[in-house]
């Protein structure tokens, strides 16, 4: 199977520190291209028929900064054909009514370029009020939020890569 690309953007750490853990549980450099969304052209995730998103919320309901600069570029990628995963890191506790919210304007942006969602993530185990992330009672990806619950990170990463390497048949 062709590479399958991670890209993420974190202003603080934190998203970067759960890409290289995911990246890990799915097998490490072999497997997964690790980026960071404010080094590359946008145009890169292209490359990719298989991608990984990861995106902090930011500013009260906002894409982190470097996805915000590049998000109306993602309108010239033709994502149909492309599997996508999301990912997300938030607040739920200080950011109740918008948690996770740019996972959410993410997949929302990409899925309806044709990219093909895969990964959804039940909301069991969360104390949020409100997300732009919710599809039909479950988070669009894996929500973590490492301000509160930091010692639910890694099993909330090994469960949701195991989901996802069968769902994508990895
Ligand atoms: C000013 C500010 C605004 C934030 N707004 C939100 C928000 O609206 N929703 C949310 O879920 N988390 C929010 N957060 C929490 C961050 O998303 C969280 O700390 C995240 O893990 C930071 O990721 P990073 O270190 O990769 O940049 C906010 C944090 C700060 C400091």
């Amino acid at each position: 199977m062709a590479k399958i690309g991670l890209i993420y953007g974190s202003t603080t750490g934190k998203t970067m520190d759960v890409a290289e853990q995911i990246q890990a549980a799915l097998g490490g450099d072999a497997v997964v291209d690790l980026k960071d969304i404010a080094e590359i052209e946008p145009s890169a995730l292209a490359e990719y028929e298989y991608l990984i998103i990861g995106c902090p919320t930011w500013n009260i309901g906002e894409l982190q900064d470097d996805w915000a600069g590049v998000i109306d570029e993602l309108d010239d990628i033709d994502f149909s054909g492309k599997t996508v995963a999301y990912f997300g890191t938030g607040d739920q506790v200080g950011y109740a009514d918008n948690f996770q919210d740019a996972m959410g304007i993410l997949e929302e942006k990409i899925s309806k370029l044709g990219g093909k969602t895969v990964g959804y993530w039940p909301t069991d185990g969360y104390e949020h009020n409100e997300s732009l992330a919710i599809r039909d009672g479950k988070f669009c990806g894996l929500a973590i939020d490492e301000d509160n619950e930091s010692d639910q990170t890694e099993q909330r990463i090994q469960a949701w890569t195991a989901q996802i390497k069968q769902e994508i048949g990895l």
